[in-house]
């Protein structure tokens, strides 16, 4: 079997006495969607943060590509191929998709933020960031005001923005949150043809999305991995029904 891209190994967050993620080891193998589930509050925003870079983790090891990634910082990570998206919309609405993509592209490699640079560089960013957009579904509105797009435009930009440093993985919070039917389609769809080319973890809280588009399921309940396997699996596992007993959405 390949190695594992990701890696944790007895993952730890507490804030004092409150124990968020509890040993949590997981392998995430090159090239599969491996999503995260768990009832709310199981601390899967938690993991991604630890994983990501943005938050320090108290205990164990994250490795990526092989790499002990612990305590790299988060630009260190990116550079690296290790990106992710935000569950909260952080685009800026008075900027075109196009610009708020170069703009991603330009801060995370780890340039100041420039609006007017040398040409040529500008027009590099800027093909990197049609190149993005096309790939997310919006190279037909590149040109719009981010604030004008749709919600679930706007998790596509989203998306778009993921890819701005060309990740070898990608970390996805909740990309379908707050979508209706039809726009939550679409981005299904665009992560399906993602994940042709990308290795990607997700968390989401949309059942359906997850077990049609998930190579593998891991399910964190109270910071622990309680299961991790295929969908169908993960599924008939009678401690996962457990835990989610009464949850509508699992059934
Ligand atoms: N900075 C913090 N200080 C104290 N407790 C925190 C902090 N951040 C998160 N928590 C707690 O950690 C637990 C896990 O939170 P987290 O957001 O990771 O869960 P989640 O599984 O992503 O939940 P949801 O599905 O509702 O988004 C929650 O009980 C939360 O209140």
């Amino acid at each position: 079997m390949a190695e594992p891209l990701l890696e944790l190994r007895s993952l730890r967050k507490n804030y004092g006495a409150l124990v968020v993620t509890d040993h949590v080891s997981l392998s995430v193998r090159p090239g599969e969607l491996h999503a995260i589930i768990g009832p709310n509050g199981a601390g899967k925003t938690t993991l991604i943060h630890q994983v990501s870079g943005m938050l320090p983790s108290n205990a164990g090891q994250i490795l990526f590509a092989g790499e002990d990634i612990t305590h790299l910082s988060m630009p260190q990570r990116v550079k690296r191929g290790l990106a992710r998206s935000f569950q909260i919309t952080s685009i800026l609405p008075g900027f075109s998709a196009m610009e708020n993509v170069a703009l991603a592209v330009q801060a995370r490699s780890g340039s100041s933020f420039r609006f007017f640079g040398n040409a040529s560089q500008e027009k590099g960013l800027n093909g990197t960031a049609m190149d993005c957009l096309s790939e997310v579904g919006l190279g037909a509105r590149a040109h719009i005001p981010a604030g004008l797009l749709s919600h679930g435009e706007k998790r596509q930009l989203e998306l778009a923005i993921g890819l701005a440093t060309k990740p070898k993985l990608l970390l996805l919070d909740e990309p379908l949150a707050g979508t209706g039917h039809d726009e939550s389609q679409r981005v299904v769809e665009t992560l399906r043809r993602l994940k042709s080319r990308l290795t990607i973890v997700l968390i989401e809280h949309d059942m359906d999305a997850v077990f049609s588009l998930a190579d593998r399921v891991s399910v964190l309940v109270y910071g622990r991995v309680i299961a991790t396997d295929t969908p169908e699996r993960v599924r008939e596992n009678p401690e996962v029904r457990a835990a989610y007993l009464g949850d509508e959405e699992m059934v």
